[in-house]
């Protein structure tokens, strides 16, 4: 199987294969508890920005849906608002990576506890460029989450407060791992999601700027 990095290069349009060194995709993490709004930003950023938008939970729900053994092993530990095993996780984002065809990928919802973030060191081994967090009250994730109607079997109040307890005690820690080395731009996700995307545009404009290089051919 070939890497994340050898699927990007290859898809690029504008080069022809094998003939620049390999680049590796642009790797933005979206964090943030349930409900702060990462699915509804990331379809913003990739409107704007022409990101690919993996989320690690549509993954997971649609290998639920598969009817697979490892299926409902997922959506049991869904409905109790646990986390899947980091192996189960990563080789799904590994695939949904591989076939993006894009350079620059946001994925949201992962890593979301330190299993996940050291399954995606050693099988993916590419450094995010940023990690936005998505922050927001429990109280409003709360009110969002149950008006969501989407149908989810972890949306209702007692799987969400464990889902919150998770992300307070798993996810937190990860941000903060990121937050150290310089990573994370924290946005306040609290207010209407056109008001939030304007802060998050700021952001990814700034990466988005094109270093133009000149060439001089002797
Ligand atoms: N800024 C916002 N203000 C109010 N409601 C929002 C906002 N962002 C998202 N929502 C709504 O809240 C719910 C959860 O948003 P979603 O993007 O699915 O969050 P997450 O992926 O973080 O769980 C959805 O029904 C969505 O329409
Ligand atoms: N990296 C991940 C992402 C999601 N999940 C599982 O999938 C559920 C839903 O994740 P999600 O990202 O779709 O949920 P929201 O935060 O978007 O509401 C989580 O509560 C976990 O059970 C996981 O185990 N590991
Ligand atoms: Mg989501």
């Amino acid at each position: 199987m070939g890497s994340v990095t050898d699927v990007a290069v290859k898809k690029l349009p504008c080069l022809p294969e094998g003939t620049f060194a390999q680049k590796k995709p642009t790797v933005v993490f979206v964090l943030g508890g349930p409900g702060s709004g990462k699915g509804t930003q990331c379809a913003k950023i990739v409107q704007h920005f022409g990101f690919a938008h993996i989320s690690t939970g549509d993954l997971l729900r649609d290998e639920s849906r598969s009817g697979s053994e490892t299926g409902n092993m997922i959506e049991s530990i869904m409905k109790e608002g646990k986390m899947v095993p980091a192996e189960v996780t990563i080789k799904l984002l590994q695939k949904a990576m591989q076939e993006s065809g894009n350079d620059k990928l946001l994925i949201d919802g992962f890593p979301r506890n330190e299993e996940n973030r050291a399954a995606y060191e050693a099988v993916i081994k590419i450094e995010p460029k940023l990690v936005l967090f998505l922050d927001c009250s429990e109280e409003e994730m709360e009110r969002r989450l149950l008006n969501r109607n989407q149908g989810r079997l972890d949306d209702n109040i007692e799987t969400m407060r464990k889902r919150f307890k998770v992300f307070k005690e798993s996810t937190l820690p990860v941000i903060e791992y990121y937050n150290s080395k310089g990573k994370v731009r924290k946005i306040d996700a609290g207010k209407p999601a056109e008001e939030v995307f304007e802060d998050i545009k700021t952001i990814f404009t700034s990466i988005s700027q094109v270093k133009h290089c000149f060439c001089v051919i002797l």
